[in-house]
């Protein structure tokens, strides 16, 4: 399982944002959209999970079946979205929430999922929310919240995962957790992992491949090595942006340059 979005044209209102951009999420890999605010990486993404009708271009799965040609529910069972925000449900509890995630594999009357609570309870497990479920999800903090959609989005049990900015809010812990479990999802499930990161860091030190977004264009794609590039970046984000080696793990690191730092490196 894999997806591929081609030549994609997207806008609001007769704008385009995003224009020409080809991306592809393969299976058993961790790819990394990178870029300023403002670049088109959520609209890209959202696209990507159907959220988003683009105006031009093709989104695909492995052996060409268009993404848009499938059912909602066949989608669902194939590629789900950790968008950015969600509506919280007021008096929900966490099990419940986690449990929306097993919507596309229930018949009409909710039966028919067998495999349902085990994926349920394992989604929160690795998740560590099992200690909330019966907490309603209203009362959770920012951190604690966004694992729980994380859960429901894994109890969904898709080959393809987006996931955008899903360290955000979390503390040190779970942001290296969260990093794991991609990985992991990656490594040991097949899965095709398609996350927005702010932290450069963080996508060298987790991602096979690395887009970068510029103004709505997709600028490089390829290894962290090749796509962490100082003159790429430093012209992309408008900043003078390091590139070096990290010395204890080996892997490429960067570093922003701000007023404050001038004199010191
Ligand atoms: N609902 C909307 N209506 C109109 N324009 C929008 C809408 N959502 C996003 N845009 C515009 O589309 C462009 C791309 O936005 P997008 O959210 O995809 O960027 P991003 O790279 O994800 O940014 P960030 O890093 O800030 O999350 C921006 O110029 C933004 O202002």
């Amino acid at each position: 399982m894999g997806l591929a979005g081609d030549d994609l044209r997207l806008g609001y209102h007769g704008t385009l944002v995003v224009d020409g951009a080809s991306l592809g999420i393969e299976a058993a890999s961790v790819t990394a959209l990178v870029g300023p605010n403002g670049s088109g990486k959520s609209t890209l993404l959202r696209a990507l999970a159907r959220l988003h009708h683009p105006d031009g271009g093709r989104i695909t799965f492995p052996g060409g079946e268009s993404a848009l040609d499938l059912s909602a529910k066949d989608f669902a069972r194939k590629v789900t979205l950790l968008s950015q925000s969600r509506p919280t449900p007021n008096g929900v509890s966490v099990r419940d929430v986690v449990g929306y995630g097993r919507h596309p594999h229930r018949g009409r009357w909710r039966t028919g999922d067998p495999g349902g609570p085990r994926a349920i309870d394992h989604a929160m497990s690795v998740t560590g929310v099992t200690a909330m479920a019966d907490r309603a999800v209203d009362e959770l903090s920012g951190g604690e919240l966004q694992r729980v959609w994380l859960a429901t989005c894994l109890a969904q049990d898709t080959g393809v995962l987006l996931l955008d900015e899903p360290t955000t809010f979390l503390d040190l812990r779970y942001q290296v957790e969260i990093l794991d479990l991609m990985r992991e999802l990656a490594d040991l499930h097949g899965v095709a992992v398609g996350v927005v990161l702010h932290d450069l860091n963080q996508a060298a030190a987790v991602a096979d491949r690395i887009a970068l977004l510029d103004r709505g264009r997709v600028r490089a794609t390829g290894t962290p090595e090749e796509v962490l590039e100082s003159s790429a970046l430093t012209e992309t984000y408008g900043i003078r942006i390091e590139v070096g080696t990290d010395p204890a793990t080996g892997l490429v690191s960067t570093r922003p340059i701000g007023k404050h730092l001038v004199g010191r490196v």
